[in-house]
């Protein structure tokens, strides 16, 4: 491949550390990396941790994974650098932050190839030795794969996932496991101990023994309080981990579902159901690993039992296993209740949830009362399924009591009848006690066996809660697969329909019409008519469509939607803006973005004039709920937010509808500005804010009408006339009452 070997200056390999900071070079690298493996990063994807100056490994990871690809971090030594000879390449990390892009590998010269990451792909590779890679690399290379099979594995949220994240943690359930064992071994010894006392010591008042026993005691004690502790201790660090890879995982797979999901439904039904999946977590952790560990008791303690007394450990056994049966048959009726319990609660949090969010809504309109109500009958329904299933736990308890005592003194009794009556049982008053001590310790894990069969059930049921919304397709392969065409804002549609899922209707029929890259295209027609719903499709928010949209020539579909959004600017009706300042508002969480570009957004949007007026400027903290500052203020920090990152796409749905007159039109002013150099769309019921437009599309029921500028509409499109006219008819008749003419259904030809 035309390497040429003169072991140079690995910092050097190209002329790139002259031009680019060492930052760049780092993510050009690990671009490079993976364009071989056929995966397109985009550099403004990335971002950087904020406390870093240079992107570590895990940041880099994330990146990549964000994107459908694998990636390793790894430490390596030179020698087994210079053996990954038919390695795709390799991200080498330079202690300067930056990082080679390793191509090949030469043993026997001892030298491997670095490529420049920003020169084109043919470019030679450089051969660097030993000594020089030494100089500038810390030992840590990032290996990136592409996705596999080309597909983007989401495993079902279900008992084989949870499992296999409780697996993940091997070592520290070893760790558990161990402690354990040793507790439940060092567990039977004092009772044997005791045994040893009576016996032999207050028998024989042998000072000696006691002595000794004494110590034996003393240090058991030491080992079983430490064991104990660490017990404990790697069970905390086991469920934070735990918890803390479900919560990961969790969220993201939240944030992959589409934006119809979260329309249909419930926002506290979802919190509430995603929830459950906490219950299952700690079973795993809590219920089911302690039985499993308190087995291991049962396996100690049982043959120690039986040795003592054959048919005491009998009796115990026994009364043990009955405790489990009256369980067993409780179970089915005791899971019922737990439901109903578990669904009230979840029904009481969802009204709650719907009140909080609604809260102005119920403030303004007085509906207090009926909240109130509404709250009372879920807490009423709470109440009753949680007294029903505490009764009938209640009732359960009580049954198993009269075992429970059977077993932790009653025993004793039977033991001293036997040791009194029958002479050949051998029976001892020591061991008598030893038995004592040691039988409670067979029930507990018999109980907690037959108990988690019924959490099994309540386990299943919160499971089935979780996976009803985890498990749901989600947009993942869209957002991390597909194409990044360049794009300049061209759109066509091309017998385009969308009918909403469960609706009867089609929202859209047969849209044909296309508009060339940098035009200001304005949508119209009566409420309904499917206006918001073509910028949905653009969007890609709404994807189930028929026909073909295409964006500078490229099927929507077939474009990457985390790509396709990043290029799409959308202004809503209703904005919603983050806590924290103006300025973080307005950049948003984009990487790469400077005070100054900022300001300029703002100043397209209208904005900067009453940013500069605020007493902290671009610093101003913006309130939960944006209480703090006026619809007006909001919709202009909003446009400023879309237009940051300069779209070649730009939506505004309705964006100025909201506004008074005077905000309206600072920001109709600048419409022209915002519309230089990209391809608008607007949504707006005020057809003047729309007469600047050079196309107008006018829809009806989910149909092109027809589109054109504003005087043709005037001119040929009855529809296009009458809204006209219904909204500027003091303008145009000079104030009569003429009523508006019929309102037709057809009119021009269509594109
Ligand atoms: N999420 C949804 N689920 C089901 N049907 C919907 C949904 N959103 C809109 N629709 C239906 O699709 C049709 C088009 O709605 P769309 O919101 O696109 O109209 P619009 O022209 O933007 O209306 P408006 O001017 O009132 O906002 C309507 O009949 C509406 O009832």
């Amino acid at each position: 491949m035309g390497q040429t070997d003169h072991s140079a200056d690995p910092a050097a390999s190209g002329q790139a550390a002259s031009r680019h900071t060492p930052e760049q070079i780092r993510l050009q690298a690990v671009l490079c990396a993976a364009r071989f493996h056929g995966m397109a990063l985009d550099v403004r994807d990335f971002i950087a941790a904020t406390d870093e100056s240079s992107p570590s490994i895990p940041v880099l990871m994330r990146w990549v994974e964000e994107n459908g690809g694998t990636a390793r971090g790894l430490h390596l030594h030179w020698r087994a650098l210079v053996r990954m000879r038919d390695m795709p390449p390799v991200v080498l990390m330079f202690a300067d932050g930056s990082a080679g892009l390793m191509v090949g590998a030469d043993e026997a010269r001892g030298v491997v190839w670095l490529a420049d990451p920003f020169a084109s792909p043919d470019a030679a590779p450089v051969a660097v030795n030993e000594l020089r890679l030494r100089g500038v690399w810390t030992g840590a290379v990032l290996l990136v794969r592409g996705a596999r099979a080309g597909t983007v594995v989401e495993p079902p949220v279900d008992f084989a996932w949870l499992r296999g994240l409780v697996l993940g943690e091997r070592r520290l359930l070893r760790d558990v496991v161990i402690a354990s064992m040793a507790i439940s071994i060092l567990a039977v010894f004092p009772p044997l101990i005791v045994m040893q006392v009576i016996d032999r010591v207050v028998n024989f008042h042998s000072m000696a023994t006691l002595v000794s026993l004494t110590g034996l005691v003393g240090v058991m004690a030491f080992y079983e309080i430490l064991l104990t502790h660490a017990r404990r201790e790697i069970t905390l660090v086991l469920t934070t981990r735990l918890d803390t890879r479900i919560s990961l995982a969790v969220f993201d797979r939240l944030l992959a579902l589409p934006l119809e999901f979260f329309e249909r439904e419930q926002a506290g039904n979802v919190i509430g159901r995603v929830g459950a999946i906490y219950r299952v977590r700690q079973f795993m952790t809590g219920r089911l690993l302690n039985t499993f560990l308190d087995l291991f008791t049962l396996l100690v303690v049982l043959p120690f039992l039986f040795w003592l007394s054959l048919p005491l450990a009998w009796m115990t056994l026994a009364a043990a296993g009955l405790i489990g049966a009256v369980i067993v048959v409780a179970m089915p009726a005791m899971a019922r209740l737990v439901a109903r319990q578990v669904r009230a609660e979840m029904d009481r949090s969802a009204a709650l949830h719907e009140t909080v969010a609604g809260i102005r809504t119920v403030k303004t309109l007085a509906l207090e009362p009926v909240r109130r109500e509404v709250w009372d009958e879920k807490t009423a329904s709470v109440v009753a399924a949680s007294l029903d299933a505490g009764r009938m736990g209640n009732w359960v308890a009580t049954a198993v009591m009269p075992l429970d005592l059977f077993i932790n003194r009653g025993i004793i009794l039977v033991g001293a009848y036997l040791a009194i009556t029958a002479t050949t049982s051998g029976l001892e008053a020591g061991a008598l006690m030893a038995f004592a001590m040691l039988g409670g310790r067979v029930a507990a894990p018999l109980v907690s066996m037959a108990r988690l069969i019924d959490d099994l059930n309540e386990v299943r049921s919160a499971l089935a809660e979780a996976g009803s919304v985890l498990n749901r397709p989600t947009e993942t392969r869209a957002l991390t697969t597909g194409l990044r065409p360049p794009i300049s804002g061209a759109l066509s549609f091309a017998d385009v329909g969308f009918t909403y899922p469960g609706a009867a209707a089609p929202a859209l029929s047969d849209i044909t019409f296309s508009v060339p890259a940098g035009t200001m295209l304005g949508l119209v027609g009566r409420s309904g008519s499917g206006k918001s719903t073509i910028t949905r499709l653009l969007q890609g928010v709404s994807r189930g469509y028929t026909g073909h949209l295409r964006l500078d020539g490229v099927d929507l579909r077939e474009i990457n939607l985390t790509y396709l959004r990043r290029s799409c600017g959308v202004v809503l009706q209703d904005n919603f803006l983050f806590r924290g300042t103006i300025r973080d508002n307005i950049i948003a969480g984009r990487p790469g973005l400077t005070l100054e570009d900022v300001v300029r957004a703002a100043r397209l949007a209208g904005a900067e004039e009453f940013i500069e007026r605020m007493p902290a400027g671009y610093d101003t903290w913006i309130e939960e709920g944006s209480t703090n500052i006026s619809g007006g203020q909001r919709q202009r920090l909003a446009i400023a937010r879309a237009v940051i990152s300069d779209p070649r796409l730009l939506i505004l749905d309705e964006a100025t509808s909201a506004l008074d007159p005077e905000s309206e039109a600072v920001v109709n002013a600048n419409l022209r500005h915002l519309a230089h150099g990209r391809t608008m769309v607007i949504v707006s019921h005020r057809l003047a804010s729309l007469v600047d437009c050079n196309r107008i599309c006018v829809l009806d029921r989910g149909h092109v009408v027809d589109i054109g500028t504003h005087a043709e509409l005037l001119a040929r499109c009855d529809l296009y006339r009458t809204l006209w006219m219904q909204q500027n008819r003091l303008h145009e008749t000079g104030g009569d009452d003429e009523p508006p003419p019929p309102v037709p259904h057809e009119c021009g030809d269509a594109a």
